[in-house]
């Protein structure tokens, strides 16, 4: 229910975590499948376990770590989600986008969401990088939506608008930290489609997607970059391309998340030092 991220509870947490730590990040990053790695590259780290904050969910996924990480990178005060809240584990997606509200509540003012995607686009490898450019609500169309429920004005409207939540100026200067770390994987820019899983697709689903005009899907993202930009958070997003999806029917592969897991780790390095450029780097004017 709405209570789960109400914005009396987000506050909550938002205080607990303010009076706690007595920091103020700028910038909160969501790690996704096998990225958890990114959070040991911050300096003047603070690192609490999910099961400490009073009201937040904990991570049950292999390769999902469940800590909040403050640091800095170089000299800005970033927050790190080391890994996720996804709706495949049963969390309601008023859960899983809690994390947004508090990030809002104590004076973040954008979010940068990673994960780990499988490859529609047949022009896309194995180890790209997709900047995401916009998205496919498909549960959020059919009723699942994060903002269902009672509007807070004090959060957002009643109704915004979807056509703008992936900022471009910060867009731009992730393809640019990409380019300076000479990240060996492309850089694409693409529509990511979030289905709920656990499942992933069949063939006949991803023949569909890749129709419908998607070039990476995944299982998370989403729900989150609507409740951060329905709060007023700025919102920039990537996918690592960690496996194609499967498009040939009787084939003998199979989507597995031992391979997505593996190219994570494949790519650890690279996406470390460039996602660690653009937070030492980033401008938020
Ligand atoms: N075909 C396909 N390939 C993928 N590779 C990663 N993900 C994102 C989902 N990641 C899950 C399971 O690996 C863990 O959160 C997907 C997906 O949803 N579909």
């Amino acid at each position: 229910g709405t209570e789960e991220n109400s914005y009396e509870r987000a506050e909550a947490i938002a205080r607990y975590l303010l009076e706690r730590t007595g920091r103020r990040p700028e910038l909160a990053v969501v790690l996704g499948s096998g990225l958890g790695g990114l959070g040991d590259s911050l300096t003047d780290r603070q690192v609490l376990p999910y099961a400490e904050i009073p009201g937040f969910p904990t991570s049950t996924v292999a390769g999902h770590q469940g800590n909040l990480i403050f640091g800095k990178a170089g000299d800005r005060d970033v927050v790190l989600m080391q890994g996720r809240f996804h709706a495949y584990e049963g969390y309601s997606v008023h859960q899983v986008t809690l994390p947004m509200r508090v990030f809002h509540l104590m004076g973040v003012r954008a979010v940068l969401l990673t994960n780990a995607a499988g490859g529609l686009n047949r022009d896309y490898a194995v180890g790209d990088v997709m900047l995401i450019r916009d998205h496919l609500n498909l549960p959020g169309l059919v009723g699942c939506n994060p903002l269902r429920g009672p509007n807070d004005e004090r959060l957002g409207p009643r109704f915004p608008s979807t056509s703008d939540v992936y900022d471009k100026r910060m867009r731009d200067q992730l393809a640019e930290a990409f380019k300076q770390c000479n990240f060996p994987g492309a850089t694409r820019l693409g529509v990511y489609v979030y289905q709920q899983g656990p499942c992933y697709e069949s063939v006949a689903e991803c023949r569909m997607l890749i129709t419908m005009g998607a070039d990476a899907v995944g299982m998370s993202t989403v729900p989150e970059a609507v409740v951060a930009h329905h709060a007023g958070l700025r919102v920039c997003a990537f996918s690592l391309i960690t496996n194609m999806a499967l498009l040939e029917w009787d084939s003998a592969e199979k989507a597995n998340h031992e391979e997505v897991l593996q190219t994570g780790q494949l790519r650890a390095d690279q996406l470390k030092s460039s996602v660690s450029h653009f937070l030492a780097n980033f401008s938020l004017d």
